[in-house]
């Protein structure tokens, strides 16, 4: 298929949803409004009983003997039946993440002309504005998103990093060190949890790509026609996120085909295993399907961290995961190939790793983009 330039995209008006609650319409403009099966359910018939697994961070890495052992048990169980857990005790500043969102707060409080100084130009995935959006007919979440890339550095845009707040680009550099050392550990753990060298991740990954997300959603007043964020599976390997205390509950995780509200525990911070290492483990450990929520009176802000291979690295199953009772789900393909096709689809639940399947049907069609997935800088 022949590259498709960006300026062909047309993607119509979109609202910034900050600004569209600041002028409280009577009725949800018909671009927000989902269709009937997506729209969330109410909090009263989501699953109560269960919540996403906890996993103590101090035990794996100053337990004694026996604590480790278990806590990589726990983290086994979690990627395996969860793909998702929060992690406490992760050694990460807590100022820190006091600081980013403080932050992050006072970015999306700035009026919007200032914002728009960093625009996400369509059909890329930097700077602010709505992601994932290509053709008109496309609904729009309920989020104002603010993304960059961090390392390795070529992916940066020096042009979208905000001058204001004034303390911005110091803290989002100090925040994304210490998210970038927790993903390395957790991938060591992770690692060992599969009974593989810690270091296997590290030295496949090459240098691995880092994005920072902030997402914030103003309150709808119609949470029950409308979503924060669609359904998608991360396209990292590894996913941090941190909610705050004190806004609304609203990250959703599907299981068991019900949708799993993960309620903040403070300081804590969620991870979810992206597509990368549900590829390496041959599906062993999986990369759950997410959403967000939002609220009628209630505002809420995420921040959230990608840890990524290298652009340049192929990834497959790792054969140690592979045998006759596991036969091989995923192709072996260039993970930044991978990244130009999750980049260049609008978010659509696990449908996107379809590329990776072995027998997916419309798996290595080419990007219709000529970009590559970090964007154009010029
Ligand atoms: C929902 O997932 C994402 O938005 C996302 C985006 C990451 C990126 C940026 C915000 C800017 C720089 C490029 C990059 C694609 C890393 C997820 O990150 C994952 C998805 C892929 C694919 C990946 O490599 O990281
Ligand atoms: O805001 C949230 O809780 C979800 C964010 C998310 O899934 C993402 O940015 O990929
Ligand atoms: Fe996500």
């Amino acid at each position: 298929m022949a590259p498709v330039p960006i300026s062909l995209i047309k993607v119509g008006h979109i609202d910034d949803v900050q600004e569209l609650r600041k002028a409280k319409p009577t009725t949800i403009p018909e671009r927000f409004v989902r269709d009937r099966t997506e729209r969330p359910v109410p909090a009263t018939t989501l699953s109560q009983s269960s919540s996403i697994p906890i996993i103590d961070f101090s035990k794996l890495i100053k337990g004694n003997k026996e604590e480790f052992h278990n806590e990589i048990l726990q983290l086994a169980a979690a990627c395996e039946e969860w793909g998702f857990f929060q992690v406490i005790n992760h050694g990460v500043d807590l100022n820190l993440l006091e600081s980013i969102d403080k932050t992050a707060m006072e970015f999306f409080m700035l009026p919007l002309e200032e914002k728009q100084k960093y625009p996400m130009a369509p059909g890329t995935i930097q700077g602010y504005g709505q992601a994932f959006v290509f053709s008109e007919d496309q609904k729009l979440d309920w989020c104002n998103m603010f993304a960059l890339g961090i390392e390795p550095q070529y992916i940066r845009n020096p042009k979208l990093w905000p001058k204001r707040p004034a303390n911005f680009s110091e803290t989002v550099e100090l925040y994304s060190k210490e998210a970038r050392k927790l993903c390395q550990n957790l991938l060591k753990y992770i690692a060992i949890s599969l009974g593989l060298k810690g270091d296997v991740f590290e030295k496949l990954f090459g240098v691995a790509v880092q994005a920072i997300r902030m997402n914030y959603y103003p309150p709808c007043s119609r949470p029950d026609l409308v979503l924060g964020l669609s359904p998608h599976s991360d396209g990292s390997a590894l996913t941090v996120l941190q909610q705050r205390k004190g806004y609304s509950v609203g990250l959703q995780i599907l299981k068991d085909e019900k949708w799993v509200p993960v309620q903040p525990i403070p300081d804590a911070l969620v991870i979810n295993i992206g597509d990368s290492i549900e590829v390496l483990t041959n599906g062993k450990y999986k990369s759950v399907e997410h959403r967000a929520v939002t609220h009628k009176e209630k505002d809420r802000l995420s921040i959230v961290t990608f840890y990524a291979p290298s652009y340049d690295v192929e990834i497959g199953p790792m054969q140690e995961l592979v045998d006759e009772n596991n036969p091989c789900k995923y192709r072996r393909y260039n993970h930044g190939e991978y990244s130009k096709h999750y980049v260049t689809n609008k978010l659509q639940g696990k449908r996107t790793l379809d590329f990776a399947k072995t027998q997916a049907s419309n798996s290595n069609k080419e990007s219709p983009l000529s970009t590559p997935p970090w964007g154009n800088h010029n």
